[in-house]
């Protein structure tokens, strides 16, 4: 779907970044209709998350599934085969060829939507360069998405700072799902590419991943209502 297409409701995903499964269902009754896409992390998928995913869908809510998965090929086919049958409308996999190769390949003819994390945006030029990489965020995250159009990926994680660039690679053809979202006055926390909800969907992004903001906040359910009025506020 392109932006225009998405009602600026559903652009909001909440991460349910909660401990359990009986926090995390609190936090979805809490936010009751005013959110329709949720993303599920390592913290509650390994806090016995997972059969939330088919529980949400049937509610007819969706589900990012944000597993990052990186393995030799074989065994990423192998695991999203397996991931097809839970319901997620998303999985994350990390943007290494084999692995964005493995998942394509495991997803088949399926629904299931794979992302390819570009770089993650709790990192920096700097902290690519610890890591052992030559190239800064920018040039790394172009890299890694045109590798991932040529292999068939679906969409990309990346920060709002680069959605311009994607999009004169991948035009619409890509989802461009952004994480590293804080509303003004928010807690950066340990995001280090950050935009506002209005100035990242003014930028082009597709869908927004708020975690934090909004499961922290004395109020969530408001929270990610004034999320989303800065979204169609955005959209215009
Ligand atoms: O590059 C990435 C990829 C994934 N994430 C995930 O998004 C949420 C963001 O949570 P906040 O609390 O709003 O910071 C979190 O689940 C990350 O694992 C990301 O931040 N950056």
């Amino acid at each position: 779907m392109t932006p225009t297409e998405i009602a600026p409701k559903d652009r909001l995903i909440v991460a349910l970044d909660l401990p359990s499964v009986d926090a995390a269902e609190a936090m979805i009754n809490r936010l009751g209709d005013s959110v329709t896409f949720y993303k599920i992390g390592y913290r509650l998928a390994y806090a016995g998350g997972l059969p939330l995913v088919g529980k949400l869908a049937d509610k007819g809510k969706k589900v990012f599934l944000d597993l990052k998965l990186h393995d030799i090929g074989n065994t990423v086919t192998q695991g999203v085969e397996s991931i097809t049958r839970l319901g997620a409308t998303f999985l994350t996999v990390h943007a290494y060829p084999q692995t964005m190769k493995g998942a394509v390949e495991g997803r088949g003819n399926t629904s299931l939507k794979i992302l390819a994390v570009t770089v993650l945006t709790s990192y920096n030029d700097d902290d690519l360069h610890a890591a052992g990489y030559r190239l800064g965020v920018s040039e790394l995250v172009e890299a890694r998405a045109q590798q991932a159009q040529v292999l068939g990926v679906d969409g990309l994680v990346c920060s709002p700072e680069e959605v311009g660039a994607l999009r004169k690679i991948v035009g619409h053809r890509m989802n461009l799902v952004t994480p590293g979202i804080r509303p003004a006055g928010s807690a950066t926390g340990d995001q280090k590419r950050i935009m506002t909800p209005g100035r990242a969907i003014a930028a082009g992004s597709d869908y927004l991943v708020v975690g934090r903001p909004v499961v922290e906040a004395a109020d969530p359910k408001a929270t990610a209502e004034a999320i989303q009025v800065e979204i169609a506020q955005a959209v215009g």
